[in-house]
């Protein structure tokens, strides 16, 4: 049974968040609107999340000795990875000893930090049909991989990474050591340490956002929400949409890869189950154990987001994944390297038929940075699609004066 208590009081139920960008924050704000006591931490000071949450801490997450003394002083009741970049060990550490219940659980947060654990969880414990994969620790090493068999053309990502950063396409031997160059600047942290993946030319890809709730008969169920389709350009996510049609025996396959996947990681949460898809034919690539930054798009399409299911499961709550509306989300980046930008443009953005938007508040902006997202909902995601990348458009982020 689940009892919330009052915020700020001594029965509140308290949740930190381990990472507070822009999809922590609409976690903490589900988390509120249910009287939940929130906590979130990030590396840098008003990250998004911080700015909408109770207590806000800024620590550097993957040094373990920080991350007990925060954990251990604070005392959540649960604790809520938002990024892969933590010290997972810890969390498993104190997972073990009974101090938090992390979620889904440490040894969730532990796999999926880095692509290795993760991908040979997939790949050979469970046996799911992946591109063909090999780790390496040096140039000579990726190199050799590359003749070995997994050929050209072939992405090479660092060990850990997100978004995109580090990683890129070989097309042949000229670009082999410009990838290696290019991962070892990527990585969130620094490790020698790359996978380099066979290029699958897949017709499109999805996440299957993947909810593990509590029924009311007690028992832990699995939830799918309908197929994401997005596009990335180098990596990150720049459009998406919801629902992506798919051919009944493609999907089949796709709900059993992400049942499994998501069994075997176990808890409570919901998990982004990134999917390739060509024909018949589906390929796992990747999970997160927690919402999906393709899953923004949720905001416009389901009754309950992607962020209101997480907040629900891990509390324990009932889950409704149920679509409300066709729908797209496109990207704002920043485009200018900057601190305390503006954003101009917002009414005629807000002018496209239903549109929304979400800007981060981050406060500082890259070029590549992304800072905002249009949301769109239609009668049609083509219609949709339109529309969000014409809303996003519209907002001019800009130097301040
Ligand atoms: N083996 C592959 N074959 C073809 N395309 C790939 C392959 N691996 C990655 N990609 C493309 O690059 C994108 C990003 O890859 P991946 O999801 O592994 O990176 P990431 O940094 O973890 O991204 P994110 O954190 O946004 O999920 C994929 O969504 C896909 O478009
Ligand atoms: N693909 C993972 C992803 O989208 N994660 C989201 O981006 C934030 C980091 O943004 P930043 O790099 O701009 O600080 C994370 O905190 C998370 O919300
Ligand atoms: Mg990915």
């Amino acid at each position: 049974m689940t009892r919330l208590g009052t915020p700020l009081s001594p029965s509140a139920t308290r949740v930190m968040l381990l990472g507070s960008g822009e999809l922590g924050k609409e976690v903490l704000i589900a988390l509120q609107r249910l009287g939940v006591e929130t906590i979130a931490v990030d590396r840098y000071e008003n990250a998004p999340g911080q700015q909408v949450a109770h207590h806000a801490h800024t620590i550097t997450m993957s040094d373990p000795a920080q991350l007990k003394a925060l954990i251990e002083t604070l005392k959540p009741d649960l604790v809520v990875p938002e990024i892969e970049a933590i010290a997972t060990p810890m969390l498993e550490e104190l997972e073990a000893a009974g101090v938090v219940r992390v979620i889904p659980t440490a040894r969730a947060a532990r796999l999926t930090m880095d692509r290795e654990g993760i991908r040979r969880l997939a790949a050979e414990t469970l046996g799911l049909p992946t591109s063909p994969y090999k780790f390496c620790d040096s140039l000579q090493e990726l190199q050799a991989a590359i003749d070995a068999g997994i050929g050209y053309p072939c992405i090479v990502k660092p060990v850990m990474s997100s978004s995109g950063k580090g990683q890129s396409k070989i097309d042949g031997p000229d670009d082999v050591k410009k990838a290696w160059d290019y991962a070892m600047a990527g990585g969130r942290v620094s490790h020698g340490r790359v996978i380099v993946e066979g290029f699958i030319d897949f017709d499109y890809e999805i996440t299957l956002l993947t909810v593990r709730a509590r029924g009311e008969d007690g028992g832990v169920h699995t939830h799918f929400c309908a197929p994401v389709g997005h596009v990335q350009v180098a990596g990150d996510y720049v459009e998406s949409w919801q629902p992506h049609p798919m051919h009944p025996v493609a999907l089949e396959k796709a709900q059993e890869i992400a049942r499994r996947v998501t069994s075997d990681l176990g808890g409570q949460g919901l998990f982004g189950v990134e999917l390739f898809v060509k024909g018949e034919q589906v390929w796992f690539s990747e999970v997160s154990p927690r919402p999906h930054d393709t899953g923004l798009v949720t905001l416009a399409t389901q009754w309950q987001s992607e962020f209101e299911l997480h907040a629900r499961a891990i509390l324990g709550l009932p889950v409704d994944t149920t679509l409300k509306s066709p729908g797209a989300s496109a990207v704002i980046y920043g485009g200018v390297d900057a601190n305390g930008i503006v954003f101009d443009g917002v009414q005629h953005a807000l002018a496209v038929p239903g549109s929304d938007l979400r800007l981060f508040g981050k406060p500082e902006s890259f070029v590549k940075r992304r800072m905002g997202v249009a949301l769109v909902h239609a009668d049609d995601v083509d219609t949709a699609r339109q529309r969000a990348k014409e809303a996003a458009s519209r907002v001019r982020p800009a130097r301040a004066e």
